[in-house]
């Protein structure tokens, strides 16, 4: 099976790429230096992380040693909320890339596709204590976006966090449609819909917390409400980890990456780094892929309900 996957922009994306949240500065070196060695060229980043500097010396220093050359890595960064107004998208982009010490990026998202008051604040809030979010037409954001692939900056452009009805409607406003939009989804959360709805408009899907962010504080809502374990716990994934003789996340990366999907793993742990790039020396049948895309119960590890309250918020349908 092939380890890249075609973008409609024409570039190819590697299937598995590094996740690099809560990869804290001091240890996101190390783990890029080991992603790096054991085979991994695609890095998942955004400015929202806070370790954009650390991630970009930890790239320099590998094509400094002649371990890997620029064009072979899949870099990736984000917009973040509290920069969506056009005409601050360029200079936004230009900051990620001075940190990371690149002269383009391979994919550039739209976080979200909710704005927050402008400023160096991330999480700005308003009198009354709520996330202050302000409204600016994602498709006056994505306009900006365009841009940048011909100013050399980006060689594709995307977005992040968009439902169904976000995506169709700046597609049809789109002169470049985008090539990627990076949700959350895992066995507990198929997106079958929203996976669809990506593929009748040739946008790629990648999958964020693929695991199911076995680390996330979770809303009393979720799992607790459901009564479903963690889905790296889950029998049915153990069952075919142990037929397979493969771990519970290789089963649950395969998966997606055989349902046609890039997953950005994090780990800064050497053994689970290379873990979770073997994924390539065995295949799911279909109705094994069928059977895991059946465990869905909408457990989000992310629902970011703190930005409910805005009319852009994404998840009021799939
Ligand atoms: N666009 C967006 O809004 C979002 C994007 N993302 C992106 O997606 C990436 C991944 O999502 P994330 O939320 O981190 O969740 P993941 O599902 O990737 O889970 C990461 C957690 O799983 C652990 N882990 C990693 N590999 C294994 C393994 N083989 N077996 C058991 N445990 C393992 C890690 O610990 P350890 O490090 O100790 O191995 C870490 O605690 C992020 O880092 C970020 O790049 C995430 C959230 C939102
Ligand atoms: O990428 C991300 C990491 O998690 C955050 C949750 O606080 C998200 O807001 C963000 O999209």
């Amino acid at each position: 099976m092939a380890r890249t996957i075609k973008l409609n922009s024409g570039y190819e994306m590697p299937t598995i790429g590094l996740g690099t949240w809560q990869a804290a500065p001091g240890e996101v070196e190390r783990a890029v230096a080991e992603a790096v060695d054991a085979g991994y060229r695609h890095f998942d980043c955004a400015m929202l992380y806070g370790n954009e500097r650390e991630i970009g010396a930890a790239l320099r220093a590998k094509m400094d040693e002649g371990a890997v050359r620029r064009e072979d890595l899949f870099i990736t960064s984000k917009l973040w909320n509290t920069f969506h107004r056009p005409e601050v998208v360029e200079a936004t982009c230009r900051r990620s890339l001075e940190a990371l010490q690149l002269d383009y990026l391979d994919l550039y998202l739209v976080h979200w596709p909710v704005a927050f008051k402008e400023g160096e604040e991330p999480w700005p809030r308003d009198a009354q204590g709520r996330i202050h979010t302000t409204y600016i037409e994602p498709a006056s954001t994505w306009r900006a976006m365009e841009r940048l692939p011909a100013l050399g900056l980006a060689r594709s452009v995307g977005v992040s966090n968009f439902n169904s009805q976000q995506l169709a409607r700046l597609c049809d406003a789109a002169q470049l449609p985008p090539a990627v939009n990076q949700v959350e989804c895992h066995p507990y959360l198929t997106q079958r819909a929203l996976r669809a709805a990506c593929r009748a408009r040739g946008v790629t899907v990648v999958a964020y917390s693929p695991l199911g962010a076995p680390n996330a504080v979770r809303p009393a809502t979720t799992e607790a409400a459901l009564g479903a374990p963690a889905v790296l716990h889950d029998h049915r994934i153990k069952e075919l980890a142990a037929k397979y003789a493969k771990s519970p996340a290789q089963i649950i990366l395969r998966y997606l990456v055989q349902s046609g999907m890039a997953a950005i793993p994090k780990s800064t742990n050497p053994t689970r780094i290379r873990e979770n790039l073997d994924i390539y020396d065995f295949e799911l049948a279909p109705a094994e892929l069928q059977f895991i895309d059946s465990f869905n119960c909408g457990v989000r590890a992310y629902p970011l309900l703190e930005v409910q309250h805005d009319v852009n918020y994404p998840f009021h349908i799939e």
